[in-house]
């Protein structure tokens, strides 16, 4: 299969080269960049020294990306907004498209635009866009022609959070999340604020008290509840490069702690990138960085009855394009660990 990635040299786009570059059944054919167009990819990433040697960024626009005849699939790594011009050409020419962006995530273009502070860039084109989060997708998303991946905090509640409200073993109000980011979550041409003084040795809160990720996960939840859910969100940013630690907070609904891990067990037993962690171990961005992992574990405070319910994961691979490349395994049929950890 021959893939381009779209805003390659972006953090999230950087990491999908390195990934795609080392994928069995995937050929790279593009990678595009407005700023780094015409130098090789080697040299904007030197982690591709030696094997991207000869492969040079280009500066595609959408309709010439869309008119190449040895592309089969694009990644889009493009900041909302500007994702939905690219998706928009690729789909009318027949290309898959497994977009990075919050474009289309959300499907209410209203809720879109209360969240993102613009309309939305596409309506039309969301009709087509399915939303995947694959290990909770129903199997119907695969005939879609547009992917929109989960955002990196969505990924980190969701996975824990999604069964348990389904279920009906926990609360669905007065649930309040905490989740920790590394600076990389804001991308490589984030401004002053996450330059290295500011966030080294430091660590805050900020999007308070409606960050645009709510919207995602609101509507995951409600959609899985078949009732409103209401979350209270509240993400920091914590002095490293990468990862996400996240802390859920929730009522439990007179469910038991065994009953919570048997219904994690019932989702996730067969799904190679969730791993339960007993309710003594907490997880530890340290160990799922560079993995495609979740890893998750539970305690039961008995004296509020909250479950709190922890969870990590590399914001940069489950959380943006290790995920990405799950889904383009499992819409293909190959083994969903193809090329990932
Ligand atoms: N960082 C993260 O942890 C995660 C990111 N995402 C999402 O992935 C997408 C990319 O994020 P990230 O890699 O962090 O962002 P970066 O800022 O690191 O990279 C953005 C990339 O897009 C290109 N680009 C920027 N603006 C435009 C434009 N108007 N038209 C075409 N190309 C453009 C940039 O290159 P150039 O300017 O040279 O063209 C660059 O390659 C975003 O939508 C983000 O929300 C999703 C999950 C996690
Ligand atoms: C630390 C930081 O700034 N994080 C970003 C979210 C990361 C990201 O890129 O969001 P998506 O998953 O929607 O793409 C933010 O708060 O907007």
């Amino acid at each position: 299969m021959n893939a381009a990635i779209v805003g390659a040299s972006g953090y999230g786009g950087e990491t999908l080269v390195k990934l795609l570059s080392a994928h069995p059944k995937v050929t790279l054919k593009a990678v595009t960049s407005r700023s780094k167009a015409g130098e090789p990819v080697s040299s904007v990433i030197p982690a591709m020294r030696g094997v991207l040697d000869d492969m040079l960024f280009e500066n595609s626009d959408p309709a010439e990306l869309a008119a190449r005849e040895d592309i089969d699939v694009a990644f889009l790594a493009l900041p909302h907004g500007a994702a939905a011009e690219y998706a928009r050409h690729l789909v009318d020419a027949g290309k898959k498209v497994i977009d990075l962006s919050a474009d289309f995530r959300i499907s209410d273009p209203a809720i879109y635009e209360e969240f993102y502070g613009a309309s939305h860039p596409d309506v039309d084109l969301l009709a087509k866009a399915e939303y995947v989060m694959p290990e909770l997708s129903d199997d119907a998303w695969e005939q879609k022609e547009l992917f929109a991946c989960p955002g990196c905090y969505p990924t980190s509640i969701l996975v824990p959070l999604l069964p348990l409200v389904k279920a009906g073993l926990v609360s669905k109000e007065h649930i309040v999340v905490n989740s920790y980011s590394g600076t990389s979550g804001a991308g490589k041409q984030s401004k002053e604020a996450f330059s290295y003084c500011e966030v080294n040795e430091s660590s805050k809160a900020y999007g308070l008290p409606k960050h645009r990720h709510l919207s995602e996960i609101e509507e995951q939840l409600s959609k899985a509840a078949e009732d409103k859910v209401i979350i209270q969100f509240n993400p920091h940013l914590a002095p490293m490069n990468r990862g996400i630690a996240t802390t859920i907070t929730v009522p439990s609904a007179g469910a038991t702690l065994e009953e919570l891990y048997a219904e994690w067990e019932k989702c996730y037993s067969d799904k190679p990138f969730v791993c339960i962690l007993p309710s003594s171990t907490r997880p530890d961005t340290k160990y799922v960085v560079g993995t495609n992992r979740v890893d998750m574990s539970a305690v039961k405070d008995d004296r509020t009855g909250n479950f709190v319910i922890t969870s990590a994961e590399d914001n940069l691979v489950k959380g943006a394009s290790g995920q990405a490349i799950q889904i383009l395994n499992l819409w293909q049929g190959w083994d969903e660990t193809t090329g990932l950890i």
